[in-house]
C-alpha cells in the first residue's frame, strides 16, 4: 500500500487571497485526517505565497512528531527553513531545489554539485531525528549519488510522467521512473513521488512496486471542487491501496 500525503498549498493560496483565515488550513487538515488520508504535506515557500510559517507550526502542533498521520514539511533548506523544522519536528523533511522566485517546482536536486550540502543538511535533519527525503529527477546515476547523502528516501519529481501520460513517450518515461526506483530500492533508498499526479495518472504510476507515499495536492484540490471530497479521497485512497509492495 502506498501512503496518501495530501498537501494543503492550494487551501492556503486561498485562504491569503481574502485576508482572513477562511479557509482555515487546520480545519482542511482535519477533514482530509476524518476521510482516511494517511498524511499532510506542505511547502512553505520564502516568499509564504500560500503556507505560511504559522501554518507549519500550527500544523506540528496538530501533527506531532510521532503522530499516527506523518507531517512532511518541503522546501529549500535555508538556514530559517532549517530552523524552523528542527522547531516543528516533523515526521518528514522534504528537500527541494527551488529557487526564491520559482512559480512551481520544477526539477530534482544537482547532485554533482550539491552533493556536499544536501549530505550536511540530511545529516542535521537524521540527527535530529526527522526523516530525510530528497526532490530527484527520474534519473538512476542521480539515485546512486543520492545513496551517498544519507537521505532516507528520495521523492521522485513526478511532473514529466504526468505531462507525457497517455502518450507513447510516457509508456518510455515511466520505464524511467521504474527503473529509477528499482534502483533506490536495491539500494536501500525509501522512494516517495509527487507533483502534478492525479486520479487519472495515479494508477499507471502506483504499477512501479514500493511507492511507499505520493504527496498530491495541486489537482487533488481541483477534483475535490468538481467532484467532493469524500468522493475523490476516497478514490486516491483505494488507488493507493492497490500499490503492489517492494
Ligand atoms: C515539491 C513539489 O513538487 C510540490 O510539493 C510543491 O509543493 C508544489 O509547490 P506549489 O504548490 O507552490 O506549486
Ligand atoms: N511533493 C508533491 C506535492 O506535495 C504536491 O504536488 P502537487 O500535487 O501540488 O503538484
Amino acid at each position: 500500500m502506498t501512503c496518501l500525503s495530501v498537501n494543503l498549498n492550494k487551501i492556503a493560496l486561498l485562504r491569503n487571497s481574502r485576508g482572513r483565515d477562511f479557509p482555515n488550513v487546520i480545519d482542511f487538515a482535519n477533514k482530509f485526517i476524518a476521510l482516511g488520508v494517511h498524511g499532510i504535506t506542505i511547502h512553505p515557500r520564502q516568499d509564504e505565497r500560500h503556507i505560511t510559517n504559522q501554518d507549519a507550526r500550527d500544523l506540528g502542533q496538530l501533527l506531532p512528531h510521532n503522530s499516527r498521520i506523518e507531517l512532511n514539511i518541503e522546501g529549500y533548506p535555508s538556514e530559517d527553513f532549517l530552523k524552523m523544522v528542527e522547531e516543528i519536528k516533523p515526521a518528514q523533511c522534504t528537500l527541494v531545489p527551488d529557487a526564491p522566485d520559482q512559480l512551481t517546482s520544477d526539477h530534482g536536486w544537482d547532485l554533482d554539485k550539491d552533493a556536499e550540502f544536501v549530505t550536511q543538511v540530511c545529516q542535521r535533519l537524521n540527527d535530529a531525528g526527522i526523516r530525510s527525503a530528497i526532490f530527484l529527477d527520474p534519473d538512476v546515476s542521480m539515485v546512486e549519488k543520492a545513496v551517498k547523502t544519507g537521505a532516507a528516501r528520495i521523492e521522485l519529481y513526478t511532473e514529466e510522467f504526468a505531462a507525457t501520460h497517455g502518450t507513447e513517450q510516457g509508456k518510455v518515461v515511466l520505464e524511467r521512473y521504474r527503473q529509477a526506483a528499482a534502483r533506490a530500492q536495491q539500494l536501500g533508498l525509501e522512494v516517495n513521488a509527487g507533483h502534478d499526479l492525479d486520479l487519472n495518472n495515479l494508477p499507471d504510476f502506483l504499477s512501479i512496486p514500493g511507492i511507499l507515499e505520493v504527496s498530491i495536492g495541486h489537482v487533488l484540490t481541483v477534483e475535490c471542487i468538481e467532484q467532493g471530497m469524500e468522493k475523490v479521497t476516497a478514490r486516491y485512497l483505494e488507488i493507493c491501496a492497490a500499490n503492489p509492495s517492494v
